[in-house]
């Protein structure tokens, strides 16, 4: 976790200097993946620091705490796959109350000037910042001739005529066409956390499962899905997983749950990720747990048949 830093204040992150990309970042769609690619490149070429410069809450979840959007990473993931696209640090900034007030141009002294040594700053399509988003790219340029470094705008990342965005990936999954967020992502839509404890009800009805919180994020979709669950050694395992408020037992905060096919261990605490293949049903409210264990049958036969199938068609080595 060296590589994240969360706060405006402190000691100069890239006293060589560096190349910057500024964003929201959620989901980290094939849109983001070229612009941070982009910086990463331009990073290497003039031996400088690459930079992703984000906020944790996001500013729309800020504003609007009673009906956030819903969020397709979690901060620990955004942070892992920034790095994994190769940044060599990672700004998950705090956004609150000061930060909301701060103007375009505190925010490119405070950060960019004397937290980064920003040499290049490179932000996607529409970008806005600062109190009230009275900053826009303009603003960034007339503030880099002052300062000393360039601001870029990275072209529109399209997907078969449409905007590839984190908003429209949040209504396909919504919608349940995993297949049209995978093509926006560039890979499956998952979800990665910690496994915690629950009721310990599922073993008696004969489905454990690994269970993980949301963090307080709204999810982006809910039902039942056949998914791979990677994490418990080396190859994906097969398994169906629940997304939702669980009413049949008078659940109230959204858990996502994977029931992990031919397997028996001890799963707490451990960090596992839950890729979504295909969407089997919504989650609906039984009258009794007989019922509900009877539809979790047929939802796990549906499950390994879709699993069966992906794995011959795509090669997954489970
Ligand atoms: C395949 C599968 C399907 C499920 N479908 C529903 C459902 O339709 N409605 C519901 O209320 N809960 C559903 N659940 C959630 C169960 O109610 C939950 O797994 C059970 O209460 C055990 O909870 P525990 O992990 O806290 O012990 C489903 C779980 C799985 C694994
Ligand atoms: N096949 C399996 N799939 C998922 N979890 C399993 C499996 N076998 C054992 N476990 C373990 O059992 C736990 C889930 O049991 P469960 O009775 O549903 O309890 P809880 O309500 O605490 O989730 C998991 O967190 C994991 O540690």
């Amino acid at each position: 976790m060296d590589k994240l830093f969360r706060d405006v204040e402190g000691e100069c992150i890239a006293p060589q200097g560096s190349v910057v990309c500024i964003g929201a970042f959620d989901g980290l769609h094939r849109g983001h993946q070229a612009l941070v690619g982009h910086v990463r490149a331009r990073a290497r070429a003039l031996g400088l620091k690459a930079v992703a410069l984000s906020f944790e809450p996001l500013p729309r979840e800020y504003f609007s705490p009673a009906d956030p959007p819903a969020r397709l990473l979690l901060p620990r993931a955004r942070f892992e796959g920034l790095c994994r696209l190769g940044m060599d640090a990672v700004g998950l900034l705090r956004f609150n109350a000061a930060m909301a007030a701060m103007s375009p141009e505190t925010f490119v002294e405070k950060v960019l000037v004397e937290r980064l040594a920003a040499r290049e700053v490179w932000v996607g399509p529409g970008f806005r910042f600062g109190n009230r988003r009275a900053g826009d790219l303009a603003t960034l340029q007339a503030l880099g001739e002052v300062h000393g470094f360039k601001a870029t705008e990275v072209a529109v990342v399209a997907d078969g005529g449409e905007r590839v965005s984190a908003s429209a990936v949040r209504a396909q999954l919504a919608a349940g066409d995993l297949d049209a967020a995978a093509r926006a992502l560039g890979r499956r839509y998952a979800i990665a956390g910690t496994v915690v404890r629950g009721k310990q009800l599922g073993r008696r009805l004969g489905y454990p499962t690994a269970n993980i919180r949301l963090a307080g994020k709204r999810a982006p979709l809910g039902g039942i899905f056949a998914v791979w669950v990677h994490g418990i050694g080396p190859v994906p395992r097969a398994g169906v997983a629940s997304l939702g408020t669980r009413p049949t037992v008078q659940g109230v905060e959204p858990l996502l749950e994977a029931h992990v096919f031919d397997f028996d261990g001890d799963l707490y605490g451990s960090r596992i990720e839950v890729e979504f293949v295909a969407k089997l049903r919504d989650e609906e409210k039984f009258d009794d747990l007989p019922s509900l264990v009877r539809q979790m049958d047929e939802d796990s036969r549906q499950a390994r048949r879709a699993l069966r199938h992906d794995k011959e068609t795509s090669g997954v080595s489970a």
